[in-house]
């Protein structure tokens, strides 16, 4: 997805434990999962695939309701997951769900027309519930539960599943029984407060909401991000967790054969931004941040 790790290669899922936590006095140990991306980094820069320049004409926010291509997007990603950014996605997601443990309620936020999250808080969670901003994904959202979806999820059910400690005879029942558990699909937008159209009584009461790939492409500004977060954030129980995926430092991606303007932001801007909206990541095991290579899952609590 990112210009920065742009790799045509396939990155094999060493499928091992990475643990680069904020409890574990942030060890600088390289873990396999490190050394497998910096060898396939050297491996471009020695055949010589230097990083893709900022495209022109790129596209932002304006066009996502006309550009946003529902199926090429599953497609780019989501089937083979050659993608290192959707690879580390799948690897740490099942990680981060262990050490958050039994949840009553979560929500994945800008979902897009993806199921991964609902899968790996299948057997955790009470209940599951779905939010994304474009009617095509919402639509593709709503096809899945109704068991109408033309897509094949095996690829990212069996790295879920082989994260998990399965052996793959157990793929099919991923999707029925994250699917058992939705209550719900809704609009969402980080721009709004709140920022979830759901019911008065559901409005702030999330114990988990995931969000992956989705606020730096939506922001153009610092001052958005920040509000993002917090819109975000107000729909978290007290005690709950925000869990979110990106990529910190770059400035546009590409997906559905579409470059899309991103939002450059540090880990020192997302703090700040965390602390405005009462996240944090002190004192609570099962707040982490893993980090590769600029892209990051983040599990932050909300403390007021
Ligand atoms: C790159 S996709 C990520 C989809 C999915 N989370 C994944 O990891 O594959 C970004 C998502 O953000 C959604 N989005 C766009 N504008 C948004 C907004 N204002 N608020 C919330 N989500 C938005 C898009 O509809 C899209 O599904």
């Amino acid at each position: 997805m990112y210009s920065k790790i742009h790799l045509t290669f396939a990155l094999r899922q060493t499928l091992l434990v990475f643990e680069n936590s904020r409890d574990n006095n942030h060890k600088k140990m390289p873990s396999v999962f490190e050394l497998e991306f910096t060898y396939y980094k050297d491996a471009k820069e020695k055949l010589n695939i230097t990083a893709v320049d900022t495209p022109q004409n790129l596209l932002d926010r304006s066009t996502f309701h006309e550009e946003w291509k529902t199926d090429l997007y599953l497609k780019d990603f989501y089937t083979k997951v050659e993608d290192s950014a959707m690879q580390m996605v799948l690897t740490f997601l099942p990680v981060v769900v262990q050490r958050i443990g039994p949840v009553k309620r979560v929500i994945d936020f800008g979902a897009g027309p993806t199921i991964h999250v609902s899968v790996c808080f299948r057997n955790t969670a009470d209940e599951l519930y779905l939010a994304d901003y474009l009617p095509q994904n919402r639509k593709a959202l709503q096809e899945w539960f109704d068991e109408k979806m033309d897509f094949d999820w095996s690829v990212p059910l069996k790295i879920i599943d082989t994260r998990e400690g399965g052996n793959w005879s157990n793929i099919k029942n991923m999707e029925p029984a994250a699917r058992k558990k939705v209550k719900g699909i809704y609009h969402c937008d980080c721009f709004e407060d709140p920022a979830i159209k759901c019911s008065e009584d559901l409005q702030g009461t999330f114990n988990v909401l995931v969000t992956i790939f989705c606020v730096e492409y939506c922001c153009n500004t610092f001052d958005e991000y920040k509000a993002s977060i917090k819109n975000m954030s107000r729909q978290i129980a007290l005690g709950g967790y925000l869990v979110m995926g990106g990529v910190f430092e770059e400035t546009w991606c590409s997906f559905g054969g579409r470059n899309f303007t991103c939002l450059y932001i540090t880990q020192e801007m997302m703090m700040e931004a965390f602390k405005e909206a009462g996240l944090s990541m002190e004192n609570d095991k099962a707040c982490v941040l893993y980090e590769v290579n600029g892209m990051y899952m983040v599990v932050a609590k909300k403390i007021e």
